[in-house]
């Protein structure tokens, strides 16, 4: 079904637009899709169990710009015919003479999963080429968003690993209700910003620029991107959502060591445990990684290829610059999902005033931060006192505590 190198295109912007059942996702789009911003994108819409619905409510696109994909959860059953889909776009649609899409918006079904989502585009050996992932977007109802984040793991998930949150329905509930909605996401993921669908008019800022590029051409920088800052997007609504408390901690902590500084998210261990007790025993949290010595190339794919190997499956998602020894001008850009790393990319540069030094924020789920910073340690020449240094890894792996393989 490939016919052509597609890897000669630039790649096709892909977001992931997920969120609980109902949560408004299929609403946005709707109001969206006419948006200059979406202009030649294709939307793959997935419902589960109702598989004709959806695609019936997009109105305002070509019947043959949304693809809708058979019933079942794009997380398990149908992955494989989303990589086919997804492929047939890239190629073009030699019957009718269609060019690629400039985006893909993919509409996951309520109940899905976007980790084995997005795993299954970065391990496809010409996916991950031919798109790069613009961001992961999480709907939630301001309604009944608390509510269904205290029921469902599922979807603190969905919340985890998202690099926008917006909120719907903020019309049916008060202003402190909407405040209290926006701390518990907070708690959950303190880095990625928080917007109010109903105070944004275009896609932009809601269902686009939320990839690193957009975060440098905002002026957000690095930082940005990885949530040590929380502006662009959030702005304008940050407001609504209470103070930003877990997301200020978080930057502060980031700058607060050139050696791996501590982001620690430990806010479900106290206040608000009434609403948020059923969320202790998660795992969900995230921390970064940090140094600005200069890594060997070799030593970070090392590091990589062992932490995906032993704690790939706690990974839910992970993102990182990294300044290359041999090449310190030219970062290297991470990202990876799971136990899979998109291809790393070079940019030609250190993007503004950003200062060069390596950061890699990682998002798990009973993910042993101890153990990655060690490893991390080892592999990039920080190594403690009596803490297993990189040759002593590769020679046995069981030489750091809490190593352990097929995990
Ligand atoms: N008042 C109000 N209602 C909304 C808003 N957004 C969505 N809704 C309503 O919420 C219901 C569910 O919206 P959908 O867009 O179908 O939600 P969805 O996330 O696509 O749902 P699934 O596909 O079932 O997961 C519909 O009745 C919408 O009209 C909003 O901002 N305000």
């Amino acid at each position: 079904m490939i016919s052509q190198n597609p890897a000669a295109r630039p790649p096709i912007r892909l977001t992931l637009l997920t969120g609980f059942l109902g949560a408004g996702k299929t609403s946005l789009l709707n109001r969206l899709i006419g948006d200059p911003a979406l202009e030649n994108a294709a939307v793959v819409v997935n419902e589960f169990g109702e598989a004709a619905i959806d695609p019936l409510l997009i109105e305002a696109v070509s019947s043959d710009g949304v693809i809708s994909l058979s019933n079942g959860c794009l997380c398990c059953t149908v992955r494989g015919e989303l990589v086919d889909t997804l492929s047939d776009l890239a190629t073009g649609r030699e019957d009718t003479g269609r060019s690629p899409p400039k985006r893909v918006v993919v509409e996951t079904t309520g109940l899905a999963d976007p980790g084995p989502i997005l795993a299954a585009i970065m391990s496809h050996p010409i996916l991950s080429e031919t798109y790069s992932l613009d961001g992961v977007v999480t709907v939630v109802d301001a309604a009944n968003g608390r509510r269904t984040l205290a029921a469902h793991l599922d979807s603190r998930r969905q919340v985890a690993v998202a690099d926008r949150i917006v909120v719907t329905k903020s019309d049916l509930v008060s202003a402190d209700v909407v405040a209290g909605l926006g701390e518990a996401l907070r708690r959950i993921n303190p880095r990625a910003p928080i917007v109010d669908a109903a105070t944004i008019d275009g896609a932009e800022g809601i269902l686009v620029g939320c990839g690193l590029a957009d975060a440098l051409s905002r002026g957000d920088g690095v930082g940005g991107w990885l949530g040590e800052v929380q502006r662009a997007a959030g702005a304008t609504s940050a407001a609504s959502f209470g103070r930003a408390t877990d997301a200020t901690d978080a930057s502060d902590h980031a700058h607060d060591g050139a050696h791996g500084s501590e982001v620690d998210n430990h806010h479900h261990h106290h206040g608000h445990q009434h609403h948020d007790h059923e969320h202790r025993h998660d795992g969900i949290r995230s921390f970064s990684l940090e140094t600005d010595r200069p890594i060997p190339f070799d030593a970070i794919a090392s590091f990589l290829e062992i932490l995906t190997q032993t704690a790939g499956q706690t990974i839910l998602r992970m993102k990182g610059i990294v300044l290359l020894a041999e090449n310190p001008q030219r970062p290297l850009v991470l990202h990876g999902v799971q136990g899979f790393l998109h291809p790393p990319v070079q940019l030609a540069s250190w993007p503004g005033d950003t200062e060069p030094k390596t950061r890699i924020v990682l998002i798990g789920q009973g993910l042993e931060e101890r153990y990655a910073r060690d490893l991390f340690s080892a592999f990039t020449g920080g190594v403690a006192p009596d803490t297993a240094d990189r040759a002593a890894i590769e020679a046995n792996p069981l030489a750091i505590p809490g190593m352990r393989f097929g995990g």
